[in-house]
Formats: structure tokens, sequence, C-alpha cells
């Protein structure tokens, strides 16, 4: 194993396809390479000893922090016992079987069973293929068009890639494809008639998926998606009265609900399903990041009981299920995953999602939100952003040349804290660890308003 800086970064430039990153500056040399080395709690370090706070946990995952002993071992233990069997045709180990358990235990009400994958991405993937053989199997051959939101994030393949709905993960690939439609973004700071209030626009948002279930047909709509908060799209809470407007239209037509917790699941809002949280009632759930809190991958689908009992009559006309990866329910990440849960457990991690992290989103909002290229301080639970304006009093938006969100981050992780400029718009992400602690937060809070002065010094 070569630890050569200089030799891993030649490698690296001329080998290693980088998901979601420029590629001709990359490979070029122009955009900086680091190469991880370590991570303890919510700090990380690079092969030079560079050490950074971790703020974005990630991508949104390491939820625990790094360096959990407990994890490591039992995904140790797990290799050595049997590092792998299929789950197919009945098979199962004692912690796949002992995880699904754990996470109905924790789950809303109403669910019963857990398909598990890798990525959120494959988990969204089954969530479409089962919605389309329910709808089969209850005769329904028609139903089948998902609606998701503009600016939602539910992943990058085929099928997820056109369920997201930011410009970046669509252009050039030829995506969205049918049946996929993309309805109002739940984003009150950006909303087009500033009179609305908060409730105004949920009903606005609500009216908006109303019209386009009655202009395809309500007997064509299969299912809606939507993370409980936007997450990718700019780390936007849903506006008051949303998830009531939006689930009484979806019961009218009677249209099936697929809660996306990929990022609020396991307790990142300071509850431990996003959907108690805003009084959700899901048919399916999408989970992956905080299942094991990326100690190993793996995903999943948790179906409510009402759903399993059509999906069981398909299996009695049609037999086995013609659905299913080699990795599904893979020992080692499972054994991950039950060890991770009961991590979250013991270091009550849910709570302090909600105390901390409600203390982060206001020494943010203290600190930074009085400037005046700062439009809005939000988030919820451990989920925190800073949207970035021109020109406050009148809303008037960067333009996206000037990568203002880019600038602030590289000048915030120059400082040592890793934030994330998020993808559509001059927003600032944050996502630490649940582990955070107030004096962590507070060193996170002072170098973003340092960097923020420091950006806007130079603009
Ligand atoms: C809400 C949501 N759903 C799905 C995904 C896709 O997950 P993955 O990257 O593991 O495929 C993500 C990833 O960030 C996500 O935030």
């Amino acid at each position: 194993m070569l630890n050569q800086s200089n030799e891993l970064n030649a490698w690296d430039r001329d080998h290693f396809f980088h998901p979601s990153t420029h590629m001709g500056t990359h490979a070029r040399g122009e955009s900086p390479t680091r190469i991880m080395a370590g991570g303890e709690g919510v700090t990380v370090w690079d092969n030079n000893g560079r050490k950074s706070i971790d703020a974005f946990a990630g991508l949104y995952c390491v939820n625990v922090g790094y360096g959990r002993q407990k994890i490591a071992d039992a995904i140790a233990t797990q290799a050595k016992n049997l590092a792998y069997y299929h789950a197919y045709v009945g098979h199962g180990t004692e912690a796949s079987i002992t995880l699904a358990k754990m996470i109905i235990d924790r789950a809303p009400k109403g669910m019963s069973r857990v398909y598990f994958g890798l990525s959120g991405s494959d988990a969204n993937e089954t969530n479409i293929k089962l919605i389309w053989y329910y709808n089969n199997v209850l005769g329904r051959p028609e139903k089948k068009k998902i609606i998701s939101r503009w600016r939602g994030y539910h992943g990058s393949g085929v099928m997820t890639g056109s369920l997201t709905g930011l410009d970046l993960f669509h252009n050039a690939f030829d995506l969205p494809r049918a049946p996929v439609l993309h309805t109002e973004a739940p984003y009150y700071f950006r909303r087009t008639d500033r009179s609305m209030s908060e409730e105004q626009f949920s009903q606005h948002c609500a009216d908006k998926l109303e019209e386009m279930i009655l202009a395809e047909g309500p007997e064509t709509i299969a299912a809606f998606i939507g993370e409980p908060i936007l997450g990718t799209g700019g780390i936007v809470p849903p506006p008051a009265g949303y998830w009531e407007k939006i689930q009484a239209v979806l019961k009218k037509y009677d249209v099936l609900l697929v809660a996306d917790e990929v990022v609020t699941g396991f307790g990142r809002l300071g509850t431990m399903f996003g959907s108690d949280h805003y009084g959700i009632k899901p048919d399916l759930i999408t989970i992956a990041k905080g299942l094991t809190s990326a100690y190993a991958p793996l995903s999943g689908v948790i179906v409510a009981d009402r759903v399993w009992q059509v999906l069981v009559q398909g299996s009695d006309k049609l037999g086995s299920l013609g659905h299913g990866w080699t990795y599904s329910a893979h020992p080692i990440c499972v054994a991950a995953g039950v060890a991770n849960l009961e991590l979250i457990d013991e270091m009550d991690l849910v709570t302090n999602a909600g105390e901390t992290g409600a203390y982060f989103r206001a020494e943010l909002a203290k600190a930074v939100g009085g400037h005046k290229n700062v439009g809005e301080v939000r988030g919820d639970g451990m989920l925190a952003a800073v949207e970035f304006v021109a020109d406050k009093d009148d809303r008037v938006f960067f333009d996206a040349s000037q990568k203002i969100g880019p600038q602030v981050a590289t000048a915030l992780a120059a400082s040592g804290v890793i934030g994330r400029a998020m993808p559509q718009g001059d927003i600032l992400g944050f996502a630490p660890p649940l582990c955070l602690t107030r004096e962590q937060a507070d060193i996170v809070v002072s170098k973003t308003a340092d960097a923020v002065k420091s950006v806007f010094a130079n603009l």
C-alpha cells in the first residue's frame, strides 16, 4: 500500500472517477483533492494530518460520529463468523432479523416489514416497483404515475434521478423519465407571491398538487414521494400546515405516500423519524444513512401493514417476488445497523439532536442572521442552512455564476469546519453528527460568521 501523497494524488487524478465532481478541473489538477485518513467523534483528518470539524457528518450520514469501537467490533465479528449469506428464499442471519425488528419497534405506527438494500437510491427504486406491483395486484394497471417535488432529492439512478427535482441531476442525462411528474417545492422563502402567509402557501402547494392529479386523471396517479424536510434541495422545513394539507389531497384520490427518510430517519430531527415529527402517516418509508451511520452501506424500505397485505396477495397469485439484490440484508451491514441503533439509544442521540440542534440553530441565527446578505437562517433538529441573497429587502438572489455558496463553504473549510454548499442556490448547509456538543456548535458558528464576513468583504 503506497502512502506517498504525491503518488496517490497522481493516481487519483488519473484513475479515480469521483461522483459529483467537476471531471475536467479535477483531472487537470485545477481543484483540490483531499485524501481522508481518520476520524473521531465530530472530527476528521486527512493524510497531511489536517483536522476539520465535520459539520455535515459526511453526507448527513455519520450520525453517531466517527471512530465508534462498538460498531467496528460488530462488523469485525460478523466478518469473521459469516461475512456473507444471501437473504433470498427465506434466508436470514441473527443480525438481519434483529435489525428488522428494531426498525419496526422504532418506526411510526402501522409499519410491519423491512426490505433491505444498500443505498437510498436503490431503496427508492424498490419503492417504485412495489407501488407498481401493488396497483397491478389491485387490478389498477393505469395507476402508475409518481408525483415528486421540484427540489426533492431521492437518488441519482434512472428512476430515482427522475424523482429528484434538481436540474444538475437531470441535465444531459435525459431525465426525468416518465412516469414521473414534479409539483411545487414547499419552499416558503422562495414563494412567488410574497404576500402569502405560511398556511396560505401550504394551501397553494396542496391546490397545485390537486390540480396536477385532476389534470392527469386520479386513476393514473399511484404515489407521492417527499422528504419530511427538503434536504439536498436546500434544507427547507415544510411551511405550517403543509403535510396536513398534502395528505388530505392524497387521501381523497387514493394516492400512496412515500416518506423519504434517508436523511431524517433515526433521530436527525430530534425524533426517531421525521414522519412522527411532522404528523406524516406514510405507506412506505425510505431509510439509509442514519441506519448504520454509514459504517457500512445499508438502506431499507419500511412497508405499512396495509400495503404489505396487498403484496402478500400478489405472491399468492404470482409466486415469489421477482425483486432482490445479491447484497440485500448483507450480514456485515446489518450487524453494523444493530450496533448503531443500540449506540444511538445508549448515547441518547435523538434527544441531543433536538436539544443541541436547537441551540446550534439559535446561535447561528444570532451570529449571521443580521448580515445584509443573509436572507434566511433555517432548519430543524440537527439540520441548518444559511441562504445568501444579493439584496435582503427585495429578496434578490445572486447569479449562480458568482458561486457565493461555494465561496463561503470554501472559506469555512479553510478555517477547519466542513459545511456544504447545497447544489441549487447560494445555501450553506449543516448536518453535524448527532453527538455534537454545545462547545463544538459554538466553534462552527463563530467560524461560519468569520467565513461569511470574509467572503462578502471581498465581493
Ligand atoms: C432524501 C434522500 N433520498 C435518497 C438519497 C439517495 O441515497 P444514496 O446516495 O445512498 O443513493 C439521498 C442522498 O442524499 C437523500 O438525501
